[in-house]
């Protein structure tokens, strides 16, 4: 009987890992493969201005955004109220994958499917997914994190169900056993699949019932107990500059949850959903300062509880850019590779969608640290232009210190002459022709006379 209740439950899949390391190539993956199963795709992003909705591809499946905020805190809201929504159409698709934010911890996520009785009864979360990046992830893994934050990386391998180890064409066998090694240190039964760009047979994906909440449970008593007031805090990135924020301080009402003014608007000719969160700078009390220390190797055990209650690194922050105008790929593709080089170990992460002078087609970059990889709808990376669509270029940097004013010039910088401009400038230049022809010829006559 219990069995047979479970079995009529929506099985969840939780795609994380940490930024760059391929979830959106895995979900494009598994949304492509032929697995006959209807996926609704919920995409979380940790930039201002939403990239990743245009990064998936044209599919029949649902794919609902949760932009401007990580789902592990500001929008976790927003998650409960997508999943409830999805579950009034039960029946309608056969699965939910949720693509969490590079940024996110996984604890929050999970506590979800357990301590909302509606989506607890409803849903059945089937496995945590973790995606990493042989090339990058030990940097990741190593980095000091001041006190009482979080170490996203290792979180997500401490709570992954299935290890993804993505980006294998990136190292040797050597670098690659130490990534092992060091995986199975954070979490010593998990199976690791080694992969490039993501490519794992989905029948190792879906439906393998692999998250064990006794599992969980046994290494973290604690795992599922939430105060109330836990229950309800949103923490607030540090990473704000977008203009729906609102800058003003906590109100009592901003720490009682209510306080995201999320909207949505449907897109017209496909499935997407938009939540957008409109977030404030606010000021965090000490008790928000309360969070996770965790080392790794015991990142899920004998933590303090709270695993929701935790604080991401304000030293990591994301900007983003939307710039009307084309753009001029030749000094684009020279300053980001520059600004990539000198700046790559602290820019985790860059990723644009680009209207491109002269091309019908959307242009797309992609960077991770110091690679860079250009690519467009030609090649069926994202859609083509729409007829009458805006052309507008959107940028987003994630990284470590990063200068707002500095990389907006710079993506400035690379704007290409509008056709006035051009025009303006032949009709400059003509102009400045005429005169030297017309002051070498009064120059030439003069010769001639004194000749
Ligand atoms: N060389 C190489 N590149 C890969 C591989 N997998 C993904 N990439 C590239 O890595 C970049 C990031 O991939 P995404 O799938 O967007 O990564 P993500 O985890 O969704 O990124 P965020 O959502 O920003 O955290 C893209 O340029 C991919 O093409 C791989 O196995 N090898």
């Amino acid at each position: 009987m219990i069995e047979a209740q479970e079995k009529s439950k929506i099985p969840i899949t939780v795609v994380t890992g940490f930024l760059g390391s391929g979830k959106t190539t895995l979900v494009n993956h598994i949304l492509t493969a032929n697995h006959g199963k209807k996926i609704a795709v919920i995409e979380n992003e940790f930039g201002e201005v939403g990239i990743d909705d245009a990064l998936v591809m044209e599919s029949k499946e649902e794919i609902f955004e949760m932009n401007n905020g990580c789902v592990c805190c500001t929008v976790r809201g927003d998650l409960i109220r997508i999943l409830n929504k999805l579950i009034k159409r039960k029946g309608k698709f056969d699965a939910i994958m949720i693509e969490t934010t590079g940024l996110a911890n996984p604890a929050p996520v999970i506590q979800t499917f357990f301590v909302d009785d509606n989506i607890k009864d409803a849903c059945l979360l089937d496995a945590v997914l973790t995606v990493v990046d042989a090339k990058h992830v030990t940097q990741h893994l190593d980095d000091e994190k001041p006190d009482g934050v979080v170490n996203e990386a290792v979180q997500q391998i401490a709570f992954a169900d299935k290890v993804l180890l993505n980006k294998t064409d990136l190292v040797n066998a050597e670098e690659l056993a130490a990534v092992r090694a060091r995986i199975h240190h954070i979490n010593k039964p998990v199976e690791i699949i080694e992969c490039v760009r993501s490519q794992v047979d989905v029948g190792r994906l879906l439906g393998i019932n692999a998250f064990s909440l006794e599992k969980l449970l046994a290494t973290d008593p604690e795992f599922l107990e939430t105060g109330e007031e836990d229950h309800h805090h949103h923490h607030h990135h540090h990473h704000h500059d977008h203009d729906h924020d609102h800058d003003h301080k906590c109100s009592d009402k901003c720490h009682d949850g209510h306080h995201d003014h999320s909207h949505e608007h449907h897109d017209h000719d496909h499935d997407h959903e938009h939540e957008h969160e409109h977030k404030h700078e606010g000021e965090c009390t000490e008790k928000c300062k309360d969070g996770e220390h965790h080392h790794e190797g015991e990142a899920k055990k004998g933590g303090h509880g709270h695993h929701h209650h935790h604080v991401h690194d304000d030293r990591v922050t994301s900007v983003g850019f939307e710039l009307e105008g084309d753009m001029d790929m030749q000094l684009l593709n020279g300053w980001l590779s520059k600004l990539l080089q000198e700046r790559g170990a602290d820019l985790f992460r860059s990723k644009g969608i680009l209207a491109i002078k002269g091309s019908e087609h959307k242009h797309v970059f992609q960077g991770v640290h110091m690679l860079l990889q250009f690519s467009s709808s030609a090649e069926g990376v994202g859609r083509p232009w729409k007829e009458g669509e805006r052309r507008l270029s959107k940028v987003v940097f994630i990284g470590k210190n990063l200068k707002r004013q500095e990389l907006l010039e710079g993506l400035q910088g690379c704007l290409a002459q509008s056709a006035e401009e051009e025009e303006e400038e032949e009709e400059e230049e003509r102009a400045a022709k005429k005169a030297r022809v017309e002051e070498s010829g009064a120059g030439g006559a003069t010769d001639t006379a004194a000749a």
